[in-house]
């Protein structure tokens, strides 16, 4: 009994230090981040000093503050928001990002996933004379971006390990001899990095003076830094190097300081003029359920919220930790009469875009896949 009593005191003194250590911890990081913060701050001062330096001889530059003004090609995009895109008014900052890119700037964009990114690019690529290269990551992403396009009319591609030989002939085609329809095609990052084939058509399509805009996509991928670092982006730099002349445009939704500055440096455009848009996301919100010990009544609670809370089958994402959790979780649920298919990066090329289809025509209500498609 005595004895007890003492662990039970010592187990109070280590709880109470490591609570103390984790206090301590916190306010170090919140020190950390705060001197983050100022440093890329100071960091932008010194680069924004430099630059009016090294510009102050050359033609004036459009004030950061003056990308709501008055522009040549104003009625050309409001005409092509409205008429293609099929938009009625810009969000926030939406018409300040073009006209910059219009003006040929290299921008940096962080604005909320859901925000409106790809119109800042997508339309400038619509109006500028040439192709739009855009990188990014995901396949599932691109598929998308690619099938949206589509359905308005704009010519895109994608060139991805995916794409069949009579599509790809039709791309070089295109970046070579300037033949055929193709004004913005997305790749991944490992095209650039690993084709030279792909990387040789692009030299000559910017040579020919057909290169109109690089779009750097989920650009917070480049650093190590960031929460989704992805080693081939680490290359990407390689794209302001050879087509210097081309405006860059790099998006984010999720970037610190710290990361915005790294990916400045590694994609080489550190006068890019930059916006920030707010993060929050009036139209999201989250609610924590407590999670049942037993597997199969958490299946039956998600079922129930699915079926009570979206009973229109409004679409929707469930997540998991692993694969086999993935298909587990798809097939509990079409057991419970919703329409769930999984999603993973273990399966054919073919039957995820089967998926993806499926769902963004809401042939299925739900899909079931990991945190970043793995
Ligand atoms: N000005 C606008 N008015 C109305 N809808 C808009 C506007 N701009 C974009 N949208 C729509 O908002 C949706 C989200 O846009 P988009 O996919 O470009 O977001 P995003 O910022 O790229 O998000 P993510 O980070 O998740 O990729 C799309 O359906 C798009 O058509």
């Amino acid at each position: 009994m005595e004895e007890e009593e003492i662990i039970e005191e010592e187990l109070l003194l280590v709880e109470s230090q490591l609570n103390g250590l984790q206090d301590k911890i916190k306010t170090l990081l919140d020190q950390q981040e705060e001197l983050y913060e100022r440093q890329a701050q100071l960091k932008a001062l010194l680069e924004i000093s430099k630059t009016s330096r090294d510009t102050s001889n050359s033609a004036p530059s459009v004030p950061l503050e003056d990308w709501s003004g008055k522009f040549s090609w104003d009625s050309q995009v409001d005409d092509t928001r409205f008429n293609v895109f099929g938009i009625s008014s810009y969000r926030s900052n939406q018409r300040e990002i073009i006209n910059s890119i219009m003006s040929g700037k290299d921008v940096l964009v962080i604005m909320a996933a859901g925000g409106g990114k790809s119109l800042c690019y997508q339309l400038p690529a619509v109006l500028r004379d040439g192709i739009t290269l855009v990188v990014s990551p995901l396949l599932s992403l691109i598929q998308d971006q690619v099938m949206g396009l589509a359905a308005l009319g704009i010519p895109a591609h994608m060139l991805t390990s995916t794409t069949n030989k009579e599509i790809e002939k039709f791309i070089y085609k295109a970046l070579e001899k300037g033949e055929g329809e193709l004004k913005i095609l997305y790749v991944t990052p490992e095209k650039i990095s690993k084709s030279k084939r792909f990387m040789s058509k692009l030299e000559k399509c910017h040579h020919a003076g057909r290169l109109s805009l690089v779009a750097i996509d989920e650009a917070h991928c480049c650093s190590q830094w960031g929460h989704d670092f992805r080693p081939d982006y680490k290359n990407l730099g390689i794209l302001k190097i050879q087509f210097p002349s081309v405006p860059m445009i790099a998006l984010t939704a999720t970037a610190t300081s710290k990361v915005q500055m790294d990916l400045i440096e590694m994609l080489h455009i550190p006068r890019s003029v930059k916006f920030v848009s707010t993060v929050n996301r009036p139209n999201l919100f989250y609610r924590v359920y407590e999670k049942s010990s037993v597997g199969k009544v958490v299946i039956d609670e998600i079922a129930n919220f699915i079926s009570e809370s979206y009973p229109n089958n409004e679409s929707g994402i469930v997540y998991c930790f692993s694969r086999k959790e993935c298909e587990q979780v798809a097939k509990e649920l079409r057991g419970r009469g919703i329409s769930a298919d999984y999603y993973h990066a273990d399966m054919d090329v073919v039957a995820r875009e089967k998926v993806h289809m499926r769902w963004s025509k809401s042939k299925s209500q739900v899909i079931v896949g990991r945190n970043g498609n793995q």
